[in-house]
């Protein structure tokens, strides 16, 4: 009897279906969505499906529309077997769970369903719940965007009144959909002020995507910044690529180290910020996104600017709030804050604790810091490593810098680390470079005798010529 009755009830619901099921902009609706979706024929068959349901699910169109839903639970993983069990029984479903890609979504189906409540469909909903927040376990996540994630936020965050300052200037601004350039020197934090400002681990919090843009050569910028079509003729892999913009859809972006971008890429960014619409690499369709951005630069900005290696239009676009994290030398107030936040973090856990001698804290307060916070934590942690509960004056260590000379490995005059006290003539820099080539074939070949053979020249000449004044 049941099946006579969804026979008859199959037959209603065609003629009863609603026109626009069939309408070919129906399909752009479904892109406008901010979640993966999926538009079903109530036998299961897929027949509309949104990019980033493909992108989710690791699949593209030509794999899913027209097929059957229940086809992919094998590939996609069993939650898309029990949205398909629940199409057969045509039940609402709410599920979260685990793709087999590892990814963690939530997924709804409802039911369409006309005025009579014949059903004609069913739409399929599918988002990760909180990718900014999964970041932060390492256990579950093996989304690529886990590094660029990075770090959670720093729970020994050092706050002073002017750092908490610049954070509630940030939050607001960037709520209000401004752009926000952060710059200072190396190391004076503000990855960890824009990760704040991001809101990035909160619950809930919409997505926040870090970018190294020092890791974006021109070669991989498009791939890696747009992302790459599933199944394009660019697409080694067959499933695409997420694309850093794309990732960030409905949250932030983080561009760090913004001013290691080439002027092509930069170029290429200030395009996408124009319109907020870019294509995927293999791909002629624009897509829309809604990010937010906060950049970061470091001090080079201004010369840079000034000599054309960094785009004015980008400058103007990041720079709509600009806030200048201070260095640590002299604020001795903002060295106590991090000193504090620093030690505590390194307590826990510690027996016996590490406390500070007088003489340890007029060090800390009288040190330049080139290396700003992160050389602070460097040298807390060099103290808890050799002192044992107090921190005495000879713990106190700054970071060794590694040298910057290269070992000789070729005559002086061409070594470029090294400038000559006075300009050598042309004469004296061959004939350095000669008597370079003789030392170093005579020490090869162990003689005098060997090494003219070796050079192909007169012994006497290579005697006359090694002996001649320096
Ligand atoms: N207010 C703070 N309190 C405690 N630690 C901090 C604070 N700000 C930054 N740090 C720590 O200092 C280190 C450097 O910070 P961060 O990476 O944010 O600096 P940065 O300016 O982005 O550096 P770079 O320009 O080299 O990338 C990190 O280990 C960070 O956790």
């Amino acid at each position: 009897m049941k099946f006579y009755g969804n026979d008859i009830a199959n037959l209603a619901h065609r003629r009863l279906r609603p026109t626009f099921i069939d309408d070919p902009m129906f399909s752009t609706f479904l892109e406008a969505l901010p979640d993966g979706a999926a538009l079903l024929e109530t036998d299961g068959t897929i027949k509309l499906v949104n990019s980033k349901l493909e992108l989710l699910l690791n699949l593209n169109k030509g794999d899913l529309v027209g097929k059957e839903l229940a086809r992919h639970a094998k590939t996609a993983g069993p939650i898309i077997h029990k949205v398909s069990t629940a199409l057969q029984q045509l039940k609402r479903l709410e599920i979260s769970g685990a793709l087999n890609s590892q990814r963690q979504v939530a997924a709804s189906l409802s039911i369409l369903r006309t005025g009579d409540g014949g059903a004609y469909g069913a739409l399929l909903v599918m988002r990760e719940p909180n990718r900014a927040a999964r970041t932060a376990d390492a256990g579950l996540e093996r989304f690529r965007f886990q590094e660029e994630g990075g770090a959670p936020v720093t729970a020994s965050y050092a706050q002073t009144p002017a750092l908490r300052a610049l954070s509630k200037q940030g939050t607001v601004a960037l709520e209000r959909g401004s752009a926000i350039l952060l710059s200072g020197e190396s190391g004076t934090g503000k990855t960890e002020l824009a990760r704040r400002i991001g809101k990035m681990n909160e619950p809930g919090a919409a997505p926040f995507v870090h970018v190294n843009c020092g890791m974006l050569g021109d070669a991989q910028f498009d791939a890696e910044m747009f992302g790459i079509e599933p199944g394009s003729t660019m697409d080694a892999s067959t499933r695409g690529k997420l694309g850093y913009i794309e990732a960030a859809d409905g949250g932030t972006l983080f561009l760090d180290h913004v001013t290691d971008l080439s002027l092509a890429c930069q170029m290429k960014l200030v395009a996408f910020f124009e319109a907020q619409t870019f294509n995927r690499v293999g791909s002629a369709q624009r897509r829309q996104v809604q990010v937010k951005v906060i950049a970061a630069a470091n001090r080079t900005l201004p010369d840079m600017l000034a000599d054309g290696r960094f785009r004015e239009d980008l400058y103007y676009r990041l720079a709509v709030v600009s806030l200048i994290l201070p260095p640590l030398r002299g604020q001795s107030d903002l060295i106590r804050a991090v000193a504090e936040a620093q030690l505590q973090r390194i307590n826990y856990g510690r027996r016996p604790t590490l406390k500070l001698s007088e003489e340890f804290w007029e060090k800390l307060l009288g040190y330049d810091y080139p290396g700003n916070i992160r050389e602070l934590s460097n040298i807390l942690e060099h103290a808890a490593a050799c002192a044992d509960d107090l921190a005495m004056a000879e713990h106190f260590v700054t970071p060794i810098k590694p040298a910057t000379a290269s070992p000789k490995a070729g005559p002086a005059i061409l070594n470029t680390d090294e400038t000559p006290a006075t300009p050598a003539s042309f004469r004296d820099l061959v004939q350095e470079f000669e008597t370079w080539v003789l030392e170093k074939s005579i020490a090869e070949n162990g003689s005098k005798r060997s090494a003219a053979k070796a050079l192909g020249i007169d012994i006497a000449t290579l005697v006359r010529k090694t002996n001649r004044k320096r």
